[in-house]
């Protein structure tokens, strides 16, 4: 069973002490069983060492008690932080692709909803095998008493138990669904949300997104309703099914057992004693399949972006083309060293987007290109021509499918990809700009301010413990501000991704003749997707992407000229 296996790794420290207060509550339970029937025979006198053994049995079962739930609950947290942080972790070493494909929704499904699950589950999970536990005392006890009566409790506290489940049985499918219409009003939220903009500019637009998420939400109604109303109907039945048990014990045992009237209270009273554990084991054991299944979504989850992980590190160590030696892999800790990049580039490499079966939707390649320090590079072409794909695959977020990346005219060994990251600042079309600077460590105040004037930023924003003191800002100065931080950073190698798109005339000037010079004369790999041709010739190079591939444009490679004449002809 995954779960128990889950529970005996990742959280088995304090699985004896809860296995010690199961067994202490379990006894107090039955201590108290006996005390009171040992009461009810001295009915005409009050004993007050009964009185104070019940105190103490008392004290015993609510300390056990509340220790089970309050180190359940502890533990639960524990696990799903531990969970929480390996998804984190396992989705920021997995590449775009694999994180694009499994969408925003799933992730937030999996790291809210099947967290919270587990969080309400796992404690009652304890006090069910508290009761489980309980329960074997007590059949103990009553067998004691009255090896038939024990028979017939139980035998008619299993056919309710299975009565239960008989109509249960679709509770794993329910949950399923209502998991996934869930997550399709997440998804609608998210539309509505990102594309608020877009939904307020058209009546029809709006109404059919709401339209959607409505469908959805009352899919997810329909499904909790009828699984709350099974889950009453069945609590319901059970009850009356075990005030039928009492009547059993009282009405129907005294006619096949004739000592059976000397025993009949204290009976009785394990009889009623049992209808609890009875009904919350019963009651808690569905919600072993929900622990599971979120649990199941959780490593699911786990292992897609960690498979992914581990197919780029294969496709990452392609073969070395002829001639070029590898960057070393040190091998105590398996990290390679990578050099300061003077020079990167891309050789024969290949990707293609897949569709869910595997089809592949866009294909670019066999890409080869050269960037190098202390030169321009600008890259243009037709939209969906295949230039931000080619970034992705340039930057190391997204695996070749075959060819190489190379540093310095070495490749990238996988162990490298992260260093190699490390040395790119890359300003993406889709730049997400965060208020804090993370990864910029106590920046140089009056560097700050100098970066900030020399993007015409300083009357907007300044920086203030380490976060920018407003990011609701037009487009353009966003990416401003995204500058600022590349520049901070201070890499050896800058992307930009149509950067001066959003800029005014007077600042994309300001870009392409003063900017881009200065990050060129600092020795930089600097890389720029642009539409600009006015400035083209401000380019070291020029690439042109046309249907996946790419073509150098600019300076033009030299035509084989006419054969030099040999010594002979000479
Ligand atoms: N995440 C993705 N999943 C699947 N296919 C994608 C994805 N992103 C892009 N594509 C496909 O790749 C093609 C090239 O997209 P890309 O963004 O690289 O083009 P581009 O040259 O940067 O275009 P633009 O100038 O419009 O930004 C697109 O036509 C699209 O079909």
């Amino acid at each position: 069973m995954r779960l128990a296996k889950v529970v005996l790794r990742e959280i088995p420290q304090n699985l004896k002490m809860l296995t010690f207060m199961n067994l202490v509550s379990a006894i107090a339970t039955t201590a108290l069983l006996g005390l009171v029937a040992a009461a009810s025979q001295e009915a005409d006198k009050v004993d007050a060492r009964l009185v104070l053994m019940y105190a103490v049995t008392i004290t015993l079962f609510c300390v056990s008690h509340n220790a089970i739930l309050v180190t359940a609950s502890r533990d639960a947290e524990r696990l799903i932080h531990t969970f929480r942080m390996r998804v984190f972790d396992a989705v920021r070493r997995a590449d775009l692709v694999t994180v694009e494909r499994i969408g925003r929704a799933a992730l937030h499904g999996v790291l809210i909803q099947d967290t919270q699950i587990l969080a309400r589950v796992l404690p009652i999970l304890a006090v069910g095998a508290q009761q489980a536990v309980m329960l074997v005392f007590l059949a103990y006890y009553l067998a004691y008493l009255s090896p038939l009566a024990c028979v017939l409790a139980f035998a008619f506290a299993g056919l309710a138990v299975s009565i239960r489940y008989r109509r249960t049985r679709s509770f794993k499918e329910m949950l399923a669904e209502s998991g996934q219409a869930e997550a399709d009003v997440f998804d609608g939220l998210t539309d509505l949300t990102q594309g608020f903009k877009e939904a307020r500019m058209s009546r029809r637009r709006a109404d059919a997104l709401v339209g959607a998420v409505g469908a959805a939400s009352s899919r997810a109604r329909r499904v909790n309703v009828e699984t709350k109303t099974q889950w009453v109907r069945n609590f319901s039945l059970i009850e009356a099914m075990f005030y039928a048990l009492i009547g059993l014990m009282v009405f129907v045992v005294p006619l096949v057992s004739a000592e059976y009237y000397k025993v009949v209270v204290p009976v009785t009273t394990a009889a009623l004693f049992i209808v609890g554990p009875i009904s919350t084991v019963s009651f808690v054991t569905p919600m072993v399949s929900m622990a599971e299944r979120a649990l199941s979504n959780i490593e699911d989850m786990e292992r897609r972006l960690a498979e992914a992980a581990g197919r780029w590190a294969v496709t990452a160590d392609a073969p070395v083309p002829a001639g070029r030696a590898p960057i070393e892999e040190r091998p105590a800790d398996g990290v390679a060293t990578l050099p300061a990049p003077r020079s990167i580039a891309l050789a024969e490499a290949g990707f293609a987007y897949r569709n869910d079966d595997g089809t592949p939707s866009f294909a670019v390649g066999p890409l080869t290109a050269e960037f190098r320090g202390g030169e321009v590079t600008f890259i243009t072409g037709g939209n969906g021509s295949g230039k931000s794909t080619m970034l992705r695959l340039l930057t190391g977020l997204m695996p070749l499918d075959h060819g190489t990346l190379l540093v310095n005219g070495a490749p990238v060994p996988a162990a490298a990809l992260q260093d190699y990251r490390d040395q790119i600042s890359a300003i993406f079309s889709d730049y997400h700009l965060s208020r804090r600077l993370y990864g910029v460590a106590s920046p140089d105040p009056a560097r700050v301010q100098g970066l900030l004037t020399r993007l015409e930023m300083q009357d907007k924003v300044a920086v203030a413990d380490g976060a920018f003191t407003t990011v609701r800002l037009s487009t353009g100065q966003r990416k401003r501000l995204a500058l600022v931080l590349a520049q901070l950073e201070d890499k050896p190698v800058i992307v930009l991704d149509e950067w001066a798109a959003d800029q005014d005339p007077h600042f994309r000037a300001v870009f392409y003749e003063q900017l881009l010079p200065e990050l060129k004369a600092q020795g930089k790999v600097v890389i720029c997707v642009t539409h600009d041709e006015r400035w083209f010739d401000l380019a070291d190079r020029v690439y042109q992407m046309s249907e996946g591939r790419l073509r150098l444009v600019h300076p033009l490679p030299l035509e084989p000229g006419p054969a030099e004449p040999t010594e002979a002809q000479a």
